[in-house]
């Protein structure tokens, strides 16, 4: 049969909220209409015993989902596994994850990035003792050391002084808070494919508020919003996001780039916030393994496409530039909407559609989150 007239079929195992998520009927029909067809594989029984699929696409961990995986691919050498577990296990820790920006090599140019300056906490003890924070300033944001996509994992804390220190739970990073003006920018990354969006972040602390802040705050999955609402606060409004400038193409690229290379990662996004103080250094603080695709605009083109490149090119060739003037059309920039509130719920909005790539029949749903960030 050639392969024109051949199905393929790419198994995805991923926990139901991802795959509720992830696996609307708008893929599901696009990619069928490309001979592929998306197939459920049952995390409850032998891997090997389902099939067989030209790709396994997943996010679910431990050992046993890796000794599947093995026998799997054992068994079927064919068969291209996204992503290797080894390589996805780098970003389950918040200081090896930000380890690989620390040591990329590349052109700083029109504008340069970094980590926040950050140390790991392990036991009370340290976190008592003033003397391990010397180097790092007030506010500082709290992270689980461990950012396995339990929620626990996404739990963090402001922390405006010592006295905030008495709430948190090590093994903890310790990272200085950037004033970045309410904005991050979150760049997804799909094989060659790159897109940034703006999203609404955390409000900048003044020297003045952080004097009068007491203890810690604490939140959760700030980054995890599409639409908001926005109730009784005009700080967002006073900064003008929607016309916030975005960083330059060929820098968010060039780290995109860098990143999938160093890491051997194909599906993946990654947080970049601009240091207000210093318009043009940004930092990276967050990279995610399979991350909300469905928020990012035209998301079922965009992963059809990345599962039509696996079934015909293979994975070996997955990764060669087919042709790069085309590749520098993939990155497009757009404009979205995230935001984090105090002590209240709100729901917020992505502007998503962009129309520089066809959009599937269906449309992307927009989904509706909530936040609450409450003192601790
Ligand atoms: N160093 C920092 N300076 C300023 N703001 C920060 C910093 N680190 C994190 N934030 C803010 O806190 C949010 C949550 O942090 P982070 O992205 O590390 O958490 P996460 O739970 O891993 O998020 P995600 O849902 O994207 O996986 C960010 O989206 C950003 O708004
Ligand atoms: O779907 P999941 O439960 O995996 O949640 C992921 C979430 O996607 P969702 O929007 O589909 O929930 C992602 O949002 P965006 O970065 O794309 O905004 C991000 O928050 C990841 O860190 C989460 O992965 P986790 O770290 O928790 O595994
Ligand atoms: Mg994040
Ligand atoms: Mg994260």
């Amino acid at each position: 049969m050639s392969d024109l007239t051949r199905r393929f079929g790419i198994g995805y195992a991923l926990a139901p909220k991802k795959q509720k998520s992830f696996i609307q009927v708008s893929l599901v029909n696009l990619a069928k209409e490309r001979g592929i067809d998306l197939v459920r594989i049952d995390p409850d029984k032998h891997l090997i015993d389902q099939g067989p699929f030209d790709c396994v696409l997943h996010k679910l961990s431990g050992e046993e989902w890796k000794k599947q995986l093995e026998e799997y691919s054992l068994k079927n050498p064919n068969a291209v596994v996204i992503d290797p577990l080894d390589a996805i296990e780098r970003l389950h820790n918040r200081i090896s994850m930000l380890q690989v920006v620390s040591e990329l090599k590349i052109p700083q140019e029109s504008a340069t990035f970094g980590v926040p300056k950050q140390i790991v906490i392990y036991n009370l003890e340290t976190l008592l003792d003033p003397s391990s924070m010397e180097g790092l300033k007030f506010p500082m944001i709290a992270k689980p050391l461990v950012a396995d996509g339990s929620a626990k994992s996404h739990k963090m804390s402001l922390v405006f002084n010592h006295d905030g220190m008495n709430k948190l739970r090590p093994p903890i990073v310790l990272q200085e808070f950037v004033n970045h003006g309410g904005l991050i920018f979150k760049v997804y990354v799909v094989g060659k494919y790159v897109k940034c969006v703006k999203r609404k972040s955390l409000p900048d602390v003044s020297e003045e508020k952080l004097n009068s802040l007491e203890g810690s705050l604490s939140f959760s999955q700030v980054s995890n919003l599409t639409t908001q609402e926005r109730i009784n606060d005009n700080y967002y409004e006073m900064m003008h996001l929607e016309e916030a400038e975005m960083p330059p193409l060929s820098f968010i690229t060039d780290i995109a780039r860098g990143l999938q290379q160093a890491m051997r990662l194909h599906l993946f996004n990654f947080d970049v916030i601009r240091d207000a103080r210093m318009l043009n250094h940004y930092y990276v603080i967050d990279i995610n393994y399979f991350p909300g695709y469905a928020k990012m605009p035209s998301y079922e083109t965009v992963l059809t496409d990345f599962f039509w490149d696996i079934v015909h090119r293979g994975a070996a060739n997955l990764d060669k530039e087919e042709n790069p003037e085309k590749d520098s059309d993939c990155l497009e920039i757009l404009s979205g909407d995230k935001e984090e509130r105090k002590l209240v719920s709100n729901t917020c909005c992505s502007d998503g559609e962009d129309g520089a790539l066809p959009t599937s029949p269906m449309s992307r749903k927009e989904k509706e989150n909530i936040i609450q960030v409450s003192d601790v």
